[in-house]
Parts: C-alpha cells; sequence; structure tokens
C-alpha cells in the first residue's frame, strides 16, 4: 500500500492473525528463523525514521534531473504515521549450523524470512489493513534504534496500519516511474532465453 495510513489503532488480535500467518509461511529445513519486533513507541518509530530521513537524503542524490524530481514527490515510508511497524529479523544461528536446504546456499534462510513477510501482507490485504516495506536504510542504523544483535540480519521494516484507500495497481506505475513488464517476456520455455 502506498495511500495514507490513518491513525486509528490495529487491535491485538488483528496483529496477532497477521503474525500467525507469518509463522505459518514454509522455511528451509523448518528452521523459522524469523522473529518480529511490534514497535508501536513513537519514540522508536521516531529513531527508526531519522534512520530512514538519513539513508533517503543519500538516496536522492543518486539521481538527477527530473528523475530525482519525480523520487522526492513519491511517498516511501510511513513510520511515523502507521501507528504500528514490524521488524521482522532472520536468525542464522536458529537450528545449528547445518540446516537441510541451506547447505549449499546460505542466504535460504533471509528467504524463508522473507516467505513469512509475503503470508503477513497477503493476510493484511484480507483483513483490510496496509503494509508497506520499507528498506531505505543502513542496517546498522536500524539495528542501534532497535538494539538488534550485530548476527541477527534484519530483513525488513513494515508499516502496518489502516489505510485511507488501496490502490487497485502499483503506486509506482500510477505515477509513471516505473510500468509492469510483460509476463511472456519473462517466461522462457526449457532454457534461458527464446520466450514461449
Ligand atoms: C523488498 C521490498 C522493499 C521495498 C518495497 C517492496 C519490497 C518487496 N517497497 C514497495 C512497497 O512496500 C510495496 O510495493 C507497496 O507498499 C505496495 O504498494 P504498490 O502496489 O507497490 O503500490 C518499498 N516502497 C517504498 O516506498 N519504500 C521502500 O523502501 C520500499 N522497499
Amino acid at each position: 500500500m502506498r495511500s495514507e495510513f490513518l491513525p486509528d489503532p490495529v487491535p491485538e488480535d488483528v496483529i496477532g492473525r497477521l503474525l500467525a500467518a507469518a509463522h505459518h509461511a514454509p522455511s528451509v529445513g523448518f528452521m523459522q528463523p524469523w522473529n518480529f519486533i511490534v514497535v508501536r513507541d513513537e519514540a522508536v518509530r521516531s529513531a527508526v525514521w531519522e534512520a530512514f530521513a538519513k539513508a533517503n537524503a543519500e538516496a536522492v542524490e543518486m539521481f538527477s534531473g527530473e528523475r530525482q524530481q519525480a523520487y522526492r514527490a513519491l511517498k516511501l515510508e510511513g513510520i511515523r504515521t502507521a501507528p504500528v511497524g514490524i521488524c521482522v529479523t532472520c536468525d542464522p544461528d536458529r537450528c545449528g549450523e547445518v540446516v537441510l536446504g541451506r547447505t549449499h546456499n546460505s542466504r535460504m534462510d533471509s528467504y524463508s524470512t522473507v516467505c513469512a513477510i509475503q503470508n503477513l501482507w497477503l493476510a493484511a490485504r484480507a483483513e483490510g489493513v496496509g503494509v508497506g516495506w520499507v528498506s531505505i536504510f543502513h542496517e546498522r542504523d536500524l539495528k542501534r534504534a532497535l538494539g538488534v544483535p550485530e548476527r541477527i540480519e534484519i530483513v525488513a521494516w513494515l508499516c502496518v496500519g489502516y489505510v485511507d484507500r488501496l490502490y487497485e495497481e502499483p503506486e509506482l506505475a500510477v505515477k509513471g516511474w516505473r510500468q509492469r513488464l510483460p509476463l511472456d517476456e519473462l517466461v522462457f520455455a526449457d532454457r534461458w532465453g527464446g520466450g514461449v
């Protein structure tokens, strides 16, 4: 979602259902490497916003001309306006060094955590709750703001709350930033390239 968050509180039982959906995601070796930090405290959310503001000032400089103007006009976070923030983390040590299915690609624990986030996101949509993922941070700044230990990976900061409306199409497409790619250009038959 990219619409405006409403200040209305999100009931505990709704948050509980979103977290339960996340926790039922598939994970490599049934590792369940995730933790969820549910942040309602305004001071903590302000500290998270400061981390965003610092990183976003750097991001702005990475675009130039009209693209920079367009970037500045986008709504890229709802850290302080959404009543709840959920930081989703990944613990690489959740079940020992050798994990079924992670033996040849150590990133599989992070991928599992992303599955949990997608579950949470879909459950939120079904509940009429908006979720926005904010990733414009230096991880170390976010860790400091939330007291997350060094060995834990931060996968997502999610802004969670009721919203004034839900877009039918991605806002970045509506605002002309980038359009959905044609699916048939992305699907190959049997080998890389060629198309179906
Ligand atoms: C991994 C990852 C990371 C980000 C996002 C997405 C994903 C999957 N999104 C996008 C955003 O949360 C999401 O697309 C919208 O909230 C859904 O609305 P649209 O349908 O895209 O308008 C996102 N959006 C944003 O405004 N700031 C951000 O930092 C990020 N980061």
